[in-house]
C-alpha cells in the first residue's frame, strides 16, 4: 500500500452536547478512492469538513499530507480540490468563468488557469456550455462544473460530499464515469455517500459509519463477503402479512429479516430458498433473486436501511 495520504486517530468532533462523530480512525492511502457510507446524520459531512481543514476537531488526531489542518490550514487546503454537498457556484458568473475565477483565489497564473479552465470543461463535457448561466444548468451539468472548478489547482486528494445526491440515474452515471477518470487518473478520492451503489461502483474501500462511530472497514466485496451470503431472495407478501409471513420462513437459508414492506431471505442459493419457500405452501405477491449489496451489510450492522 502506497504511504497514506490522510491518517485520522480517534478523530472526533463535539458541538456542544451532540457528538457529531466519536472517535473514527482509518488510514487513505496515495490513489486510493476511499468512501464513507452511512445514513444522514452519521456524521459524514463533518469528518470530511475536518479532513478539509475547515472544521477543527475536538478529539484525537489528523494529518492530511503529512500536516496537521491545526497548524497547516491554508497549506493543507491549497492542496485539496472540495465539492461539497450543495453547490455554491457563483450564479453571477457564466459556467467558465466560475472556473476561472475559482482559480485566481489559488494565486495561479492568469494564463495557467484559462488554459486549465477550458481543459476541465471539456473533462466535464461542458464546452459548449461556456458560455451558459449557471441558472440553465441541470443538476448533474451543476455538479460536473462544481467538479470541474474542485480540480483547477490540480489537488492532491478531491473530497466530495454526497457527490451525485437529488440527481436523476442518467445524471449520476454520467458523474460516475467522470470520477472513475480521475480515478484512474491516480487522484486520491474520498467521497461520502448514503448510496450503496455508488460505494460499490467507486470505492476500493470504505467505512460504514454510523452515529459517528465505525460500524465495519473493508473494500465493497470484502464487506458483502463477511457480512452477507452471497444471494438475497426479496419477498412481498403485502404489507400486512410481512411478519405472519417470515415467522414461518425460520431455518430457510441464513437469516431471515423482516422490513415493513418486504421480506429478506439471505442465501448462497436464492433460487433454492424460493424453492423451499413455496414447499412450505407459501406464495408471494412478488419475489426476485438478487446479488448482495451493501446495502445488506448496512442491514445486518445496524438493523435499519440505509435511506429511511
Ligand atoms: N454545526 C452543527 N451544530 C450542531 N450539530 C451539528 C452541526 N453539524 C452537524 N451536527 C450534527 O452532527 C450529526 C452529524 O451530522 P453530519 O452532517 O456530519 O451527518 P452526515 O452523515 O453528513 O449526514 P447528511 O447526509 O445528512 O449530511 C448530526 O446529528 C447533526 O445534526
Amino acid at each position: 500500500m502506497a504511504a497514506p495520504v490522510i491518517v485520522a486517530t480517534d478523530l472526533a468532533k463535539r458541538f456542544g452536547e451532540v457528538e457529531a462523530v466519536g472517535g473514527v480512525s482509518f488510514e487513505v492511502a496515495s490513489g486510493e478512492s476511499f468512501g464513507l457510507l452511512g445514513p444522514n446524520g452519521a456524521g459524514k459531512s463533518t469528518t470530511m469538513r475536518m479532513v478539509g481543514a475547515v472544521s477543527p476537531r475536538t478529539g484525537g488526531e489528523l494529518s492530511i499530507l503529512g500536516l496537521d489542518p491545526d497548524r497547516s490550514g491554508p497549506e493543507i487546503r491549497s492542496q485539496l480540490g472540495v465539492v461539497p454537498q450543495t453547490d455554491n457556484l457563483d450564479f453571477e458568473l457564466p459556467v467558465l468563468d466560475n472556473v476561472i475565477v475559482y482559480g485566481r483565489y489559488f494565486g495561479l497564473p492568469r494564463k495557467l488557469v484559462k488554459q486549465r479552465a477550458g481543459e476541465l470543461l471539456q473533462f466535464a463535457q461542458l464546452t459548449e456550455k461556456a458560455k451558459t448561466r449557471i441558472d440553465d444548468l441541470s443538476g448533474g451539468m451543476k455538479r460536473r462544473l462544481t467538479i470541474a472548478r474542485a480540480l483547477i489547482n490540480d489537488p492532491k486528494i478531491l473530497l466530495l460530499d454526497e457527490p451525485t445526491t437529488g440527481l436523476d440515474p442518467q445524471a449520476r452515471h454520467i458523474l460516475w464515469d467522470r470520477l472513475f477518470r480521475l480515478k484512474e487518473q491516480g487522484t486520491t478520492l474520498v467521497l461520502t455517500t448514503h448510496y450503496m451503489d455508488e460505494a460499490e461502483q467507486l470505492c476500493d474501500r470504505l467505512i460504514v459509519v454510523d452515529h459517528g462511530r465505525i460500524m465495519a472497514e473493508g473494500t465493497p466485496s470484502s464487506l458483502i463477503r463477511h457480512y452477507s451470503s452471497r444471494e438475497v431472495l426479496e419477498l412481498r407478501f403485502g404489507s400486512e402479512r410481512n411478519a405472519a409471513a417470515a415467522a414461518q420462513l425460520e431455518g430457510i437459508g441464513d437469516r431471515v429479516e423482516v422490513l415493513p414492506d418486504r421480506v429478506l431471505i439471505y442465501a448462497d442459493d436464492g433460487e433454492a430458498a424460493l424453492e423451499a419457500v413455496r414447499g412450505r405452501g407459501l406464495e408471494a405477491i412478488t419475489s426476485l433473486v438478487r446479488r448482495a449489496s451493501l446495502e445488506d451489510v448496512f442491514l445486518r450492522l445496524t438493523g435499519r436501511s440505509l435511506i429511511e
